[in-house]
């Protein structure tokens, strides 16, 4: 297969029509729709079965999707396979820390870029760009990631999706079981993903850290978009102030 357009210069906006997503008998996500502009950061929150994993589950190709369109950046994501479409420049943070504890910090990066048909050159510079934005990852490089704190396992995935240079990254939750300290380097790390000029897609249970690091946001209830809005806007409305800042 061809490599797609230069993930690092093309622009790509992400399309999302008239998405659904089943388990059985299941409607997990129901006919949803929004965008994502290049350079936008764009943040999903809702409760718990709200359908928000399922969403960027579909977009990844990891779930069958009963229905609608993606697109990202002139390329119909519903005809390429799974695997491919980190190559296509979408980067995938899933829930829950994945990384390999019995395998050293640099393997676990380097396991990132694999997605990718590359020359040695390309994959030591990205893990030059990730130990800069993640020091403690450079520091570490020859420990077993299993012998890392949770937050610093939270860095190394985020830093193993960067390896294959994404202009889109899809994060799930990545401050669940993170102490407010490590929420707030978090928050750091998005804010800085923006300014090097990457989309977001981010999804999340804490608002309050959602509304912090996005410019737009969807109120996922019941695998329907229930709200949409500027981050700002949302985190003023009466209703989600009291469901989900509790305030
Ligand atoms: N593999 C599966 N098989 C059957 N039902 C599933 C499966 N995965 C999710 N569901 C159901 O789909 C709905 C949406 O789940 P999903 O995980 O997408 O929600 P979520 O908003 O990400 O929730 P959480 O914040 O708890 O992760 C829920 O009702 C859930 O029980």
């Amino acid at each position: 297969m061809s490599e797609p357009a230069d993930p690092a210069t093309a622009a790509g906006t992400l399309t999302v029509e008239d998405l659904s997503v089943h388990y059985g008998g299941v409607c997990a996500v129901r006919s949803i729709g929004f965008t994502v502009a290049p350079g936008q950061a764009v943040g999903i929150i809702g409760a718990n079965g709200a359908g928000k994993t399922s969403t960027l589950k579909a977009l990844m190709g990891l779930v069958p999707r009963s229905g609608g369109r993606i697109g990202f950046g002139g390329t119909d994501l519903t005809r390429i396979r799974a695997r491919d479409v980190v190559r296509h420049g979408i980067g995938y943070v899933p829930e829950g820390r994945h990384v390999f504890p019995g395998l050293a910090v640099e393997k676990n990066l380097l396991l990132g870029a694999y997605a990718r048909s590359w020359r040695g050159e390309q994959t030591r510079q990205s893990l030059a760009e990730v130990y800069e934005l993640f020091p403690v990852l450079g520091e570490m490089r020859g420990r077993l990631a299993g012998a890392l704190s949770g937050g610093q396992q939270q860095m190394l995935a985020v830093g193993r999706a960067l390896m294959a240079k994404p202009r889109l990254m899809l994060l799930d939750e990545p401050s669940m079981g993170l102490s407010p300290k490590l929420v707030e380097d978090i928050l750091a790390v998005l804010r800085r993903l923006r300014e090097d000029g990457l989309s977001l897609l981010l999804v999340e249970q804490n608002a309050k850290l959602t509304f912090e690091a996005t410019s737009d946001c969807l109120v996922m209830e019941n695998g329907e978009v229930a709200m949409t809005g500027t981050s700002a806007e949302l985190r003023d409305d009466v209703r989600v102030r009291r469901i989900y800042l509790g305030i």
